[in-house]
Order: structure tokens, then sequence, then C-alpha cells
């Protein structure tokens, strides 16, 4: 039976992965920092037939971080599903620096730690791999969600980055770029969004094109328009353009 990793799995689309590989005979570790979410999508999925384990952790927290990097050497990792994350909306002189840091590290260093901790493993089978979590955000300068959106610039570069140095090995890294979803996303980060699609819908393209082994996927036609502009845009067009449309977004 293969394993995956999926964090963030407590809600949204890290739920929805979850319970799509759960039902496709892959045991899952879920992680997250509710508890009792996690046990509770554990129980669905025992009950469903599938294998479940509940690795409860704030990946903010260092010493939790470190616990779940050791536990992963030991593991035998088929899939690292790096979904954990949050936004944080407002002009950054009004954001709280605190919850930007936490954003910071949530977003990328954890991430980062993450992807280290499972690489080598992968890498010496010469199987497996990681669907990492971006953001159409990832693609512009996101105005109103400044540090969320540089954020989300870094986890695109850095696996886009690190799919090529794994060409060849036999380990895949799929980048995944949603527009807006339906989860607890925005009500957490304190914004308003429209023409939202399904978390479901997202893990599902994500896990077909992790199977494709396709290196980038933007969700939706319309999301993949959107990431396209600033090739034809100057880049300060663009900065301009979604300040428009994420002013006023409470
Ligand atoms: N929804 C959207 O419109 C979009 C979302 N994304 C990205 O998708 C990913 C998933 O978000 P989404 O499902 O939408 O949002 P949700 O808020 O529904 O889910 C976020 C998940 O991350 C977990 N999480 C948050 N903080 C921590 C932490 N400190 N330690 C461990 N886990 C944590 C939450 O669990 P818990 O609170 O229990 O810890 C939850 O399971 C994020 O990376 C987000 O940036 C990208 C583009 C668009
Ligand atoms: N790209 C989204 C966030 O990450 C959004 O459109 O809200």
């Amino acid at each position: 039976m293969k394993t995956a990793v999926v964090t963030g799995a407590s809600s949204g689309i890290g739920e929805a992965f979850a319970k799509m590989l759960a039902h496709k005979g892959t045991r899952v570790i879920l992680i997250a920092r509710r508890r009792e979410r996690l046990e509770a999508l554990k129980e669905a999925i025992l009950s469903g037939g599938g294998q479940a384990d509940v690795w409860q952790a704030d990946l903010t927290q260092n010493r939790d971080l470190e616990a779940i990097c050791d536990r992963l050497r030991q593991e035998e990792v088929d899939l690292l599903v790096n979904n954990a994350g949050f936004g944080l909306y407002g002009p950054v002189t009004e954001t709280d620096p605190d919850r930007e840091q936490s954003m910071i590290q949530l977003n990328v260093s954890s991430l980062v730690s993450l992807t280290r901790a499972v690489l080598p493993q992968m890498v010496d089978r010469g199987s497996g791999g990681i669907i990492q979590i971006a953001s159409t955000s990832s693609f512009l300068p996101t105005p109103y969600m400044t540090a969320y959106g540089a954020t989300k610039a870094f986890v695109l570069h850095y696996s886009e980055g690190l799919a090529a140095e794994l060409k060849g090995t036999g380990v895949t890294i799929t980048t995944v770029c949603p527009g807006s979803t339906q989860s607890e996303f925005a009500g957490l980060a304190g914004f308003r969004q429209t023409r939202l699609m399904a978390s479901e819908e997202v893990a599902r393209q994500a896990l077909l094109a992790f199977q494709q082994k396709r290196i980038t996927l933007v969700t939706g036609v319309g999301n993949w328009f959107l990431t396209r502009l600033p090739r034809f845009l100057p880049r300060t067009w663009m900065g301009a353009l979604v300040a428009r449309l994420f002013r006023d977004r409470t």
C-alpha cells in the first residue's frame, strides 16, 4: 500500500486530497493543528475501508516541524502534498506583522523543510513525488495580499527549479496553482472571493496532473488566462490591475 502525507488536511483542499487518496487505496497521514477535525476525517476514512493516521502539528512551531520531519524520514513516503497555508488581506501597513511572519513560516519555510525531509529517500528509491500548492497569485504582484502573493511566487519558483533538478531521478514535483477555491481560506484571510471552484475539483485536477507528471497546473481556464497576462502586459500594469481587483474586498 502506498503512503501519502497531506498537510492542512483538516479542511478545504487538503481534506479533499486526503479523502480522494484514501478512496484510491492510499494510506494517508493527516497533518494540521485541529486534532478533532483530523480524528473525524480519519474515522470517516477507516469506516470507508481506508487507512489513515493523524499527526497533529503546528507547522509554524519549530519543535513541531522538526518532530514531523524526523517522523517523515523514518516513513516510506510515496507522495507529499505540501498544502497547509494561509493568506493575509489588507494594506501592508495595517496587517499584523506577527501573523505575516507566521504566514511566511508556514507557506515558505515549512514547505521547504518538509520537502527536504522526504526528498532524499525518494531519490534513493527512484520513485515518489511531491505536490506543492502554490496559487494563481504566484504569477502576479498581488497588492493588498502582497506578502501572501510573494510566498506563493516562492513556492512556484522553488518547485519548478526542483522539478528540473530532479529530471531523470524518477521523482516528480507537480506545482498546483489554484484560483479562488471554496474553503476556509478567504474567511481566515479576511477578504471576499468570487467565482469559486470546489476544493474537490482542485484536488481531482491536481492528482491527475501529478499522475501525468506535469510540472505545473493552473486550475480552470479563466485562471490559466489570468496567469498568462504578465507575458503580454508590462509588470507595472499587472500590479495596477490586481490592485483594482483586490481593493475593497472585505
Ligand atoms: N482557497 C483558495 O482560494 C486558494 C487556496 N490556495 C492554497 O491552498 C492551500 C490550502 O488552503 P485552503 O484549503 O483553501 O484553506 P483552508 O483554510 O480551508 O485550509 C488550510 C489548511 O492549512 C492548515 N493549517 C493552517 N495553519 C497551519 C499550521 N500552522 N500548521 C499546520 N497546519 C496549518 C489548516 O488546518 P488547522 O487550522 O487545523 O491547522 C487547514 O487544514 C493553501 O496553501 C492556500 O494558500 C491557493 C490558491 C487559492
Ligand atoms: N489565488 C487566490 C489565492 O491564493 C485567490 O484568487 O484568491
